[in-house]
């Protein structure tokens, strides 16, 4: 949660000519509602359980660019749906860093609020084990949403480039 996905995805879909989808926001879009509204109004099962649908269906689309939410991957059909059709990227970063942007983060993510600081850090390296499981994994520590998107599409052309090498 946090990490960069939603900034780093948008940059990454410029730079690659694709079309970026975070499913946070069509989430919203769907309701017509913040996502702190939905988790108010329906609470967090319900949004789960649309957060599972509209994902699995979101991680079919072809050529684009997408950003989960942050406990999505937690689910076991969302990874499975994600790990099968698309090329997921972890984006890890580490503790010491991370809870320097909690202020920045607080306002707008529920699951935050009402927790004090060890239960957060506690939520922080429970989730690690499910985030684990990717295609690719890298490390954001002191690097800018730039530098992590640079760095996205280099490994991405470099792979495509192995696998059709007469296709430069
Ligand atoms: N590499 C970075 N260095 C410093 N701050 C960053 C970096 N990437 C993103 N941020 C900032 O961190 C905050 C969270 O970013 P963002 O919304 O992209 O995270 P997210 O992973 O999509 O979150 P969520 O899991 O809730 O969807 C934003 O304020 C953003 O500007
Ligand atoms: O980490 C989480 O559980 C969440 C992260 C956000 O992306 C939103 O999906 C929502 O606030 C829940
Ligand atoms: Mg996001």
């Amino acid at each position: 949660m946090g990490v960069g996905k939603t900034t780093i995805g948008e940059l990454v879909a410029k730079k690659l000519y694709r079309t970026f989808i975070d499913v946070d926001k069509e989430i919203e879009k769907d309701f017509g509602m913040t996502i702190p509204e939905i988790f108010d109004q329906h609470g967090e099962p319900f949004f789960r359980d649309y957060e599972k649908k509209k994902t699995c269906l979101l991680a079919q689309e072809k050529l684009k660019v997408l950003s989960i939410g942050g406990g999505a991957f937690l689910n076991p059909d969302i990874r499975k749906a994600c790990l099968d059709h698309c090329i997921v990227f972890y984006l890890d970063v580490a503790w010491e860093e991370w809870k320097e942007r909690l202020n920045l983060l607080i306002d707008s993510r529920p699951i935050l609020q009402s927790k004090d600081i060890s239960e957060i850090e506690e939520l922080f390296y429970k989730r690690q084990s499910a985030y684990a499981i990717n295609h690719s994994k890298l490390s954001i520590n002191h690097r800018s949403a730039e530098e992590v998107a640079d760095f996205i599409v280099d490994s991405l052309k470099y792979a495509w480039e192995l696998y059709e090498p007469n296709n430069v």
